[in-house]
């Protein structure tokens, strides 16, 4: 799909990743409605926004993703997310609660064979899901959960008929205030703040935020692929990737389960 001339609706996108992938999407002609609970960040990216892309083009709404819906669509984006341990019941609540109900309602809002005019619903994800990490156990299991759940609507037969497309969107490790707001040893926010550190240190793992925009553009050059997850990776080598299960002792028996 192309996003020009397409009407956008992104959760959390005051700032970060969300905001990054805004402007990536108003570069290319998209509309974009976005929400967020966090008011005057929100107001003043929309200012900032409507300044560099026209005031028609961006329009931000107070909303928390856990207690609401949302209008009229092409593309959803439901990237909202946080990453806290300690408030393991919130974490759920917003990573996958919200992204499953704003994927629902985004569905039933768009599916031709009930009268829309189909679309594409992205949920950010995380390329945390290609290692096994026990310090966020929890924010582990709603992304792995989305996963699941993505990957099951886009294998759906009806998904033709309906004109929708499911995207999980799963970038590496980004330098937004999600990333900083954890790196602090008493917050609790992990598990092991320690391997955390150990992880956001590793040279050149963390990418900016313009470049995991830069990557997210690309999900929107194959349009007709059924494939549902895409792993940004550094050095452009983002893509497509299928889950498999392997055999202990190797690649032998490999189960295809996408
Ligand atoms: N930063 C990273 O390294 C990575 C982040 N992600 C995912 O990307 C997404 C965005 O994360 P970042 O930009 O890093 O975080 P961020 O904290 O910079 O931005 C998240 C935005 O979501 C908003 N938000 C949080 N709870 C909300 C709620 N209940 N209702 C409405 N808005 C809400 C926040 O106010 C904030 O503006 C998340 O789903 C995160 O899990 C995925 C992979 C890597
Ligand atoms: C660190 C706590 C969680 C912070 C928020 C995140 O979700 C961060 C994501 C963290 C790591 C992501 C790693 C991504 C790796 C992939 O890009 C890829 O390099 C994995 C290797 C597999 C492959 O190349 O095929």
């Amino acid at each position: 799909m192309d996003p020009c001339g397409k009407g956008v609706f992104l959760t959390g996108g005051a700032r970060g990743i969300g905001r990054g992938l805004m402007e990536a999407l108003l570069s290319k002609g998209a509309k974009v409605m976005f929400c967020d609970v966090r008011v005057e960040t929100g107001k003043a990216t929309e200012a900032e926004l409507q300044q560099k892309f026209g005031a028609d083009n961006v329009f931000f709404r107070e909303c928390d993703v856990t207690d609401s819906g949302f209008g009229a669509v092409d593309i959803c984006v439901n990237n909202a997310g946080i990453l806290d341990e300690s408030n393991w019941e919130k974490t759920i609540e917003v990573n996958l609660t919200a992204q499953i109900r704003g994927s629902q309602l985004a569905l039933d809002h768009m599916r031709r064979d009930r009268g829309g005019r189909g679309g594409l619903i992205i949920n950010t994800v995380s390329g945390i899901v290609a290692l096994s990490v026990h310090f966020c156990p929890v924010y582990m299991a709603t992304k792995h959960g989305m996963i699941g759940f993505m990957t099951s609507w886009a294998k759906n037969p009806k998904m033709k008929d309906m004109g929708v497309r499911w995207r999980c969107f799963c970038p590496a490790l980004t330098d937004t205030d999600l990333l900083k707001e954890a790196n602090d040893a008493d917050s609790g926010k992990v598990e092991d703040f320690n391997a955390y550190q150990a992880l956001c240190s590793v040279e050149g793992a963390v990418m900016s935020v313009d470049e995991t925009a830069q990557e997210f553009l690309k999900l929107f050059q194959d349009q007709d692929s059924d494939d549902a997850i895409f792993l940004v990776r550094h050095n452009g080598a983002s893509g497509y990737v299928r889950r498999q299960l392997v055999d202990s002792d190797g690649v032998s028996n490999i189960v295809t389960v996408d």
